[in-house]
């Protein structure tokens, strides 16, 4: 029997330009609001929320990292060990767009090559002011073998179904893994455990 209070662990780390709703995206599904005049974040923030799937209790850990440039030295120690990362743009904002090929180079250099990242477009509430269309970004996301998915921080769209998506396909991830590992484990079937994924990638 395990005393811990969870089935998984895993660790997600929100990545992309400054504004494009990290924060707000984050506070969306651990407090359910929509904090008024969100300020920038510094540095790197964190949270904890506890889901159900299937009834097992994943608990997810959530760092929400600060998008200017200025922070850049200090979040990038935080992609090496993710389980996963949301790259995030904003879909009325084409230079929050035309950034993720830098954001990508970021990640390769210094998270896991095992690392899960899923591309979201927010703030689709502001359709009049969409300047990247959904096929452009779908197209670029298969291109990277990213998932796509557009939100709305502020209408609350798909945010719960980017973080409950993304919990299972770790799950899923998880026990190949421990199905790999225990064809020569004494005891097949133990663990259901997470684990980070420790490996370097750093320079
Ligand atoms: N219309 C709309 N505005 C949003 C949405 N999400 C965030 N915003 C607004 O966008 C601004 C930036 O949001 P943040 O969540 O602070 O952005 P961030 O990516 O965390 O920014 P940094 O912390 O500087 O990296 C705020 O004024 C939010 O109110 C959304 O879904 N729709």
């Amino acid at each position: 029997m395990s005393m811990e209070d969870y089935d998984f662990l895993f660790k997600i780390v929100l990545i992309g330009n400054a504004g494009v709703g990290k924060t707000c995206l984050v506070r969306r599904f651990t407090q359910g609001l929509f904090p008024p005049g969100q300020g920038a974040t510094i540095g790197v923030d964190f949270m904890i929320k506890t889901v159900e799937i299937k009834g097992e209790k994943v608990k997810l850990q959530i760092w929400d990292t600060a998008g200017q440039e200025r922070f850049r030295s200090i979040t990038q120690s935080y992609y090496r060990s993710a389980n996963a990362l949301i790259l995030t743009y904003d879909i009325s904002c084409e230079e929050s767009f035309r950034c993720l090929p830098e954001w990508l180079r970021e990640i390769e250099q210094y998270a896991n090559s095992k690392v899960i990242t899923v591309l979201v477009g927010n703030k689709i509430d502001l359709a009049e002011k969409r300047e990247v269309s959904q096929q452009r970004a779908e197209e670029f996301a298969e291109t990277q073998n990213m998932y796509y998915l557009e939100t709305s921080a502020k209408e609350s769209d798909n945010v719960e179904k980017l973080f409950l998506d993304l919990a299972r396909r770790l799950i899923s991830e998880a026990r190949q893994n421990t199905l790999a590992n225990s064809a020569a484990s004494p005891l097949p079937g133990e663990g259901k455990s997470i684990g980070y994924l420790n490996c370097c990638n750093f320079n």
